[in-house]
């Protein structure tokens, strides 16, 4: 037995209700066991004995992508007894047909009334909304998900069961799981003698048996092992050995674990602090199976009923994700690849993994406003955001990769949206590219521990340094992101942070620097129907109350991937004296690349020069006469106000350091030069970005006049 790689999660219903079943152990491998499961007979038959696992998944599951996109491998049925060939239920095509429930009774039974996106709204997914109107090592959370889906063979079943072959089939079954034993068996032996390779020279006892260290491990052993150390560990009072302590059963499970499911010592240890023993091996459980496939339908072409219509008269198995979104779809099977389908090249979907509609939704953009996401490749979230905003208003979309804006670019295209404008800024060089943005989404690069079952590599390639820069660089773009909102915004002034990671650091611990840091904004209520609350105490760290307002996303709870979401309101303009994330040649050098494999991760140091240039860079220009200096001073005074500063409250020092000091060395010769340095950040706009490289052209061409960062920001403005 290995890690159990149990499919049937694909074919759980994902976000609420809870499955507290996923929590016990015991349980969930016998229901995988006997194939029995809420799913009903269509999950019984396709999935019945693919639990076996095994020592060879186990094997690789450690630094391998074990589950990326092998639909056919994990969804195989195992040769047990053939089943008759369930019927599949036709996907009613009435509306009086019983209603598709919650319930996962079955995979096609329902009213299509459910696929109804009520008036066809997005607008519908915020109806529970409270009262406001995705580098190797960094991890994106929607990467992967586009790729083609297959129907499982099916052709074992077809083998009907009756007296007269009975004893034949049952004797070609043994002898088929037999082979398949010693081929297992011939597999872990090559396995153990692959990785042990170095050490053959020294590798048997004096007696000539190998050494114990170099036999694979008994991956039944650990499962029963891991399973009884939980046990004690969950009632420690009294089923624990008085000669071991509460550190000493943590040690070897922690041990134990590493060794079944792949883990390096240091990601096991921080992953199972997060929950409670039991509660933790449901997660690693759950980071062995893939989530489901899912679509979202968008509604800038189609509706979520029709979109169904189509699909399933191409033999796609689906039924709606859940009754907390109106556009997407669960998908159970498919005769064609879903990423080939005339619906897909038309735009009327896009594949997208449940957890990140959670972001949208939190943010929860209204029509005719000026939207920031500000890494938004490959796009999942931005043309979603364009569709809530049936395409009125505006969503600029940046992202640092140049690389990965080619697929943003794709989406935007395929998909029809036309609100939405492409920029290739580090996101650290926000609000000095532009503010006074009603809503700002900042969907975070992440270290991905929320989608190991995606990429597997995860589980060893990060390290302790991963998660200091990680949750460095995620800091500084969340005050840059707070910074690029307008606080006056009639609609708006929300923020929502989001990563695909788990841990602690890389979000509760951001969310509370920027509180710490920005006074101006408060936690607010994601509007979410579901998600567990955000820590407010995790070992010795205490958090303020308020991130108990955030939300958590597990696979074992939701069947959703790891997610987390965060949303703020700013409450006022950001004060004079805060320290601006942005901005910096050096960060600006450091933040940016093209290479798609880098993580844009401004080191420390940089960040504290960048606090003490603040000042200087924020020169636009030299001006003539007192006339033009007055004019000057009251666009200052507007770029701050966009930019979230309050020129009332720190008017003469606010202006004084916006204004450029005019005397010998800043002539305006020197001040262009000093512009150039500054400005020259190559911010490149990609696609359909007009208005930016326009903004950007008038900046170099306005020498030593008063157009600057503010002509930019004008310019762009819808
Ligand atoms: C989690 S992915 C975004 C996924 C995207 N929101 C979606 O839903 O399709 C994180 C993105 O951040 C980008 N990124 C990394 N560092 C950045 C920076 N300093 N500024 C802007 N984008 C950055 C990466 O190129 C990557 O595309």
């Amino acid at each position: 037995m290995g890690p159990s790689k149990g499919p049937s999660r694909r074919m759980q219903k994902q976000g609420v209700p809870e499955l507290p079943s996923s929590l016990n152990d015991s349980a969930s491998a016998k229901k995988r066991k006997n194939g029995a499961s809420a799913n009903g007979a269509i999950k019984k038959q396709k999935f019945a004995g693919d639990a076996k696992g095994g020592p060879k998944n186990a094997a690789n599951s450690a630094g391998k992508k074990s589950t990326k996109g092998d639909f056919k491998t994990q969804q195989k049925p195992a040769k047990t007894v053939p089943a008759a060939k369930p019927k599949k239920a036709a996907m009613p095509l009435d509306d009086d047909d019983e209603d598709l429930d919650e319930s996962d009774d079955g995979v096609q039974t329902g009213n299509l009334d459910d696929f109804m996106d009520g008036d066809d709204s997005d607008a519908d997914d915020f109806a529970n909304a409270p009262s406001d109107p995705e580098d190797d090592d960094v991890m994106h959370s929607d990467d992967d998900i586009q790729r083609g889906m297959w129907s499982e063979d099916e052709s074992d079943a077809e083998e009907v069961l009756n007296a007269a072959n009975i004893a034949g089939l049952s004797q070609k079954l043994d002898q088929e799981r037999e082979e398949e034993e010693r081929a297992n068996e011939a597999e872990i032996a090559e396995n153990a003698m692959q990785t042990n390779i170095a050490d053959l020279e020294d590798s048997d006892d004096e007696d000539g048996k190998p050494k114990a260290s170099l036999l694979p491990p008994d991956m039944q052993l650990l499962r029963t092992r891991i399973t009884e150390t939980v046990r004690v560990l969950t009632n420690f009072k009294e089923l624990h050995d008085p000669s071991r302590s509460r550190a000493d059963y943590t040690t070897a499970l922690l041990k134990d674990i590493c060794a079944y499911y792949g883990y390096s010592a240091f990601l096991a240890e921080k992953l199972f602090s997060l929950f409670p023993p039991q509660e933790a091996l449901a997660f690693f459980d759950a980071n062995e199976t893939p989530r489901p496939v899912v679509l979202r339908t968008n509604t800038l072409r189609t509706s979520r009923r029709d979109l169904a219509h189509a699909l399933i008269n191409r033999g796609v198995t689906l039924e709606p994700v859940g009754k907390w979104s109106k556009v997407g779809l669960q998908v159970f099977e498919s005769q064609v690849p879903l990423g080939a389908t005339p619906e897909y090249l038309a735009g009327h979907y896009i594949l997208q993994a449940a957890s990140s509609f959670l972001p949208v939704m939190a943010l929860a953009p209204q029509e005719n406003e000026r939207a920031l996401d500000m890494a938004s490749a490959p796009g999942g979230k931005s043309t979603y955001l364009a569709a809530v905003m049936r395409n009125t208003g505006v969503v600029f979309a940046n992202d640092a990769s140049k690389e990965r804006s080619k697929g943003l670019i794709g989406n935007i295209h395929r998909l029809g949206v036309k609100n939405t404008i492409v920029c290739n800024y580090s996101a650290l060089e926000f609000p000095k590219v532009m503010g006074g943005f009603d809503r700002v989404l900042l969907d975070a690069p992440c270290s991905g521990t929320g989608v190991i079952a995606k990429d597997a590599s995860v589980k060893t390639n990060k390290t302790e340094a991963d998660f200091l820069r990680l949750p460095h660089l995620q800091k500084q773009l969340l005050l840059a992101a707070i910074d690029s909102v307008d606080h006056a915004s009639k609609t708006g002034g929300y923020i929502v942070y989001s990563t695909c990671s788990v841990t602690v650091e890389e979000n509760e611990q951001v969310v509370q620097y920027v509180l710490n840091k920005r006074p101006n904004v408060k936690l607010v209520e994601t509007g979410l129907a579901f998600g567990k609350e955000g820590f407010i105490r995790f070992g010795s760290k205490r958090f303020h109350p308020s991130l108990k307002m955030t939300r958590r996303y597990y696979p074992h709870a939701y069947n959703v991937d790891g997610f987390y979401v965060a949303k703020l309101k700013k409450t006022g303009p950001t004060p004079e004296h805060a320290v601006r994330a942005q901005g910096s040649k050096e960060a600006k050098e450091h933040s940016r690349t093209n290479d798609p494999d880098d993580e844009f991760v401004a080191p420390e140091e940089i960040v504290e020069e960048v606090e003490d240039e603040d000042k200087e860079e924020d020169v636009f220009g030299g001006f003539d006469d007192e006339e033009d200096a007055q004019l000057i001073e009251r666009n200052l005074h507007k770029q701050m106000r966009r930019k979230g500063l309050d020129p009332k409250a720190t008017k003469s020092k606010a202006v004084q350091a916006l204004t450029p000091k005019f005397d010998e060395k800043d002539k305006p010769e020197a001040v262009e030069e000093k512009k150039e340095a500054n400005g020259g950040h190559g911010g490149h706009a990609l696609g359909t970005s007009n208005k930016l490289l326009t903004a950007e052209n008038g900046n170099k061409k306005k020498k030593g006049k008063k157009e600057g960062a503010a002509g930019a920001k004008t310019k762009s403005k819808r």
